[in-house]
């Protein structure tokens, strides 16, 4: 069953377990790496822990939610691996999986309410990667992370099969 990592802060806190029961409603096991309580505390934190748990594979996805989503996702996106987005409608999300492959999504519950943060976690998780051209620029985005962007390019530039698209 697929597992979905859930972080907030104490903004979030407040939207975090209605989705968290949704998104368990679609089938998919979730486990929340915290904050429990709406006690003010650091976005950085949870979008970590979160983070982590989908970058070792202990979760397969992640959903992170603060105040406008944008924290939690900058923090999600320190973690090596992690492609988080943050968005407040559902054809950004959708697209973010079909062509950036994301793994982690982000969205702020002063920003959406209930229903579309439903709305958005679902069409994120129907959505599927489609590769080919969109492959070749996520791993381009690996190599910036790891600092290897010359050695990208040379294969790049070797036109090896998996970038002729
Ligand atoms: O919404 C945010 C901007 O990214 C943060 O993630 C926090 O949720 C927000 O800053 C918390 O604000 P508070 O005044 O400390 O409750």
């Amino acid at each position: 069953m697929t597992k979905i990592a859930f972080g907030s802060d104490h903004v979030g806190y407040i939207l975090k377990p209605t989705v968290m029961k949704y998104v368990e409603s679609l089938g998919y096991e979730t486990v929340d790496y915290g904050t429990y309580s709406d006690k003010r505390t650091d976005y950085p934190i949870y979008g970590q822990k979160a983070a982590e748990a989908v970058a070792s594979g202990e979760c397969d996805l992640g959903v992170v939610i603060c105040g406008t989503g944008v924290g939690i996702s900058l923090a999600a996106n320190k973690v090596k691996g992690i492609r988080a987005v943050c968005c407040s409608e559902p054809y950004s999300a959708q697209l973010s999986r079909q062509h950036n492959n994301t793994n982690v999504l982000a969205f702020g519950s002063r920003v959406v309410g209930s229903e579309l943060a439903k709305m958005i976690v679902k069409d994120w998780l129907d959505a599927d990667f489609l590769g080919g051209r969109h492959e070749r620029r996520v791993d381009e985005l690996g190599a910036i992370e790891d600092n290897s962007i010359d050695e990208f390019k040379k294969i790049k530039d070797s036109n090896a099969k998996k970038y002729l698209d």
